[in-house]
Parts: structure tokens; C-alpha cells; sequence
């Protein structure tokens, strides 16, 4: 317990004034995303929680691994993700296929010219100097989790964690597989986040839409464990497209980021471009749709 006197006031005034006098060097990890970025004065703060949730298929994976690229291969920011959804030979497809703007599917099937050789040749070339760790456990437990986090912070610096699954965190003991599991996940996740200083990024899943409903945007309440991600979460994105549904729509290559709950700030959505062969999202360009 501390009394917050003239001392700790002086502190945190300092801090605001050395943000406001040199705002480009916020602490936050930035997404990439300009109006996202914005929002939330400059990105992912350290000790804060982000979760992205979003219905199957809608690109969760791809938007998280994004904004590790954008820190790790942009910024030299040290990062650190775990996936539970893919393999790591997968994963690094999707980095180089987005990193080199080859598609991903020319890469998987080997129809490359040699221009895309080239390109492939130069970002494998920035991704093997960023400062990019990645973990594909089949298995991990909150604790053994925990660990290695701590030990990448403590040795390589590391200030952005992501995992891809928080639903395939396993709990220490079995009986708790069932129940209060991802509320359980969701507030370690969040203790860490402090203990360690650094932005915790996951994914999770959003129920599917019933079919016969018409609007498809996703609602909070449409999380697993909606009550323990919604209180535990300092920022909680869900990401929406609408031509992620096989129907026509005048929204084609279009996303939602809709920022559901921020703490420190408004809530909004943000509409960025879905590129799905590069496995990346992007701005939209500002003059897109003029003239
Ligand atoms: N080569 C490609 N060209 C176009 N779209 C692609 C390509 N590869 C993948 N996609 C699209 O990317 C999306 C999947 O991206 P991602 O794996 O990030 O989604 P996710 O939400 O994490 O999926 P899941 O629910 O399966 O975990 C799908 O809509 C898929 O159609």
C-alpha cells in the first residue's frame, strides 16, 4: 500500500510530460495500424492484456502475427509467440509469404518466377535478423508457460508476448480442463503481463454465428468464457469480415476491428484491407475509393 503523495504525483506527471514531449517514443507496442494505433496512444502498453477474438476462419492468426511482425521486423522490437494452431514450418510460410509478397499458395505449390525468389531471398535475409522467437508446443501448461516467458524477457529482452489459442493453454491440474479454465488462463495472462512489464497479445475463439442470423458482426457475449475476457482484458478486439461468410458483399477485402472494450480509452472500430494470399491485413490507403 502506498499513499499516492506529492512524490509519486511528480513521477507520474513526469512521465506525461515526457510522452507528450517526445510522443513517437511511447512504450506501447504499435499494431501497424494507423487509426488503431492512434486510439490507443501508440498500441499494446506493457503490462496490459489484448486479446483478439473473432469467429472461425475470419483471420485471428493472421492479424496476431502481424502485429508481432510489424514489432519484431518494423520497430527491432523483441517479440515472442506461441502457437498452438500451427506448425512452425506453417508459420513461417505466412511470415515469408506476407514479409516478401509472394502468395501463399504459389509458395506451398512451388509456382514461383524468379522475381518471387528474389524477394523471398531478401526478406528471409530481415526476418533471420529480427528479433522474432517463436514456440510450437503441442502442449504447455500455464506454469511452464510463465517460465519461459520469463526467462525470454530476462534474456532477449523480449517486450511483446503473443499466443495464438488461449483455449490450448492446459491448466495445472486436471480437473480444472473443465469449467473456469479460460477465466483462470485470462487472469494469470493478465498477472504476467504486470509481473513481467510487457504486452500480453492472445487469440480466442468467438462462438459461430447462428445461420439463420442475418447481421453476422460478433458481440461479446459470443466469447467462450465471455464474462472472464470481458472483466480480465484491457483491450478487446474482435475482428469481423463480412465476405468471410462465402456471400456476396459490397465489402470484398474489407475488415472490422471492432475495439469492443478498452480501458484506457473509447471504444471503435477500424476498418482495415483483408489480403488473404499475402496472409496479411493492411491500412486501407487514404485516398482508396476517390476521385
Ligand atoms: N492463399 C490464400 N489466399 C486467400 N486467402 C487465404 C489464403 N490462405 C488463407 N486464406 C484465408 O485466410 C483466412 C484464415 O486465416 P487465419 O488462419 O489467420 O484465420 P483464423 O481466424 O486464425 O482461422 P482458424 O479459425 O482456422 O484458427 C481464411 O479466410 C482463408 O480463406
Amino acid at each position: 500500500m502506498m499513499h499516492l503523495g506529492s512524490e509519486y504525483l511528480s513521477e507520474t506527471l513526469d512521465l506525461i510530460k515526457a510522452r507528450a514531449a517526445a510522443p513517437d517514443d511511447s512504450t506501447a507496442m504499435p499494431t501497424g495500424f494507423e487509426d488503431f494505433d492512434a486510439l490507443t496512444a501508440g498500441g499494446l502498453r506493457p503490462g496490459s492484456l489484448t486479446v483478439i477474438a473473432s469467429r472461425p476462419g475470419m483471420g485471428r492468426s493472421t492479424l496476431m502475427a502481424d502485429i508481432c511482425r510489424h514489432n519484431a521486423l518494423a520497430k527491432g522490437r523483441p517479440v515472442a509467440v506461441w502457437t498452438f494452431e500451427e506448425e512452425a514450418h506453417d508459420f513461417t510460410v505466412r511470415l515469408l509469404s506476407t514479409q516478401a509478397r509472394v502468395a501463399r499458395h504459389s509458395m506451398l505449390s512451388g509456382a514461383l518466377v524468379e522475381d518471387d525468389w528474389t524477394r523471398i531471398a531478401k526478406a528471409r535475409g530481415q526476418i533471420e535478423a529480427a528479433p522474432l522467437h517463436l514456440s510450437t508446443p503441442s502442449s504447455l501448461t500455464m506454469a511452464q508457460f510463465a517460465d519461459e516467458a520469463a526467462e525470454l524477457v530476462a534474456t532477449r529482452g523480449v517486450r511483446l508476448i503473443a499466443i495464438d489459442g488461449i483455449h490450448d493453454i492446459r491448466p495445472e491440474r486436471r480437473r480444472d480442463l473443465h469449467g473456469r479454465k479460460d477465466g483462470t488462463a485470462v487472469q494469470e495472462l493478465k498477472t504476467l503481463a504486470r509481473d513481467l512489464k510487457v504486452a500480453v497479445l492472445v487469440t480466442s475463439h468467438l462462438k459461430r454465428a447462428p445461420k439463420q442470423v442475418v447481421d453476422k458482426r460478433p458481440h461479446v457475449d459470443d466469447l467462450r468464457d465471455s464474462d472472464a475476457i470481458a472483466y480480465g482484458a484491457d483491450l478487446l478486439v474482435l475482428l469481423h469480415r463480412e465476405d468471410g461468410y462465402g456471400q456476396e458483399s459490397d465489402r470484398a477485402g474489407e475488415a472490422d476491428l471492432i475495439i469492443a472494450k478498452y480501458r484506457h480509452g473509447p471504444c471503435a472500430t477500424i476498418t482495415v484491407a483483408f489480403q488473404g494470399h499475402y496472409g496479411r491485413f493492411i491500412d486501407i490507403p487514404r485516398n482508396a475509393g476517390q476521385g
